[in-house]
């Protein structure tokens, strides 16, 4: 048997949550080495395994990989969550990319202050139920199916479902504008 992946970083959610989410959503089991000194890391430096660096950094099939995008899509792709041709694969880069950028606004949100975390909060959730989720909401209405491409779980999906969860953390009623995301991510999709 294979070994598990090996994930290194922080105690905490960041650039690895979604690397986590892909592994769990394919059924991967994975080990994790949280970083939680300052030695480990300069240990960790010292080693010479961080190509630029940084983490996120994932031991798999004899790979020690950086790079959060590029660690997520060898993981898409090896587990089938990365559409069947190019064409289904562009439409989930599109819609990963939009999460990616949601997502985005609430990464720096535990480095402000109350006051400006406040603030952040209102914007997230005014960007996401006016820019984001109305996109995904008119794909599924659209296509009339039950997952954003191609008919079968995939990537974009499990992006969106960690997005739209981070969000409802913010404000619990923020889908209560999008039935079809209702359905499809909170009632149905696991
Ligand atoms: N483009 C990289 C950026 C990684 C990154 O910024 N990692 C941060 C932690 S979240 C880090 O290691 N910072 C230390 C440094 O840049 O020296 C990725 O997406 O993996």
């Amino acid at each position: 048997m294979a070994a598990k992946p090996v994930l290194y970083y922080f105690n905490g959610r960041g650039k690895m949550e979604s690397i986590r989410w892909l592994l769990a959503a394919a059924g991967v089991e994975f080990e994790e080495v949280f970083l939680e000194t300052r030695e480990q890391y300069e240990k960790l430096l010292k080693s010479g395994v961080l190509m630029f660096q940084q983490v996120p950094m994932v031991e798999i099939d004899g790979m020690k990989m950086v790079q959060t995008r590029a660690i997520l899509n060898y993981i898409a792709a090896k587990y089938n969550l990365y559409g069947k041709d190019l064409k289904e694969r562009a439409l989930i880069d599109m819609y990963v990319g939009g999460t990616e950028d949601l997502m985005g606004f609430l990464l720096i949100y535990p480095f402000l202050s109350a006051e400006d975390q406040v603030k952040q909060r209102a914007f997230v959730v005014q960007k996401a139920t006016s820019r984001y989720f109305p996109v995904y909401e008119k794909v599924l209405k659209d296509h009339g199916q039950d997952f954003l491409v191609g008919n079968c779980l995939s990537w974009a999906d499990i992006h969106l479902l960690e997005a739209i969860l981070m969000v409802e953390e913010k404000k619990s009623d923020a889908l209560s504008g999008f039935p079809l995301l209702q359905v499809t991510y909170i009632n149905n999709i696991f």
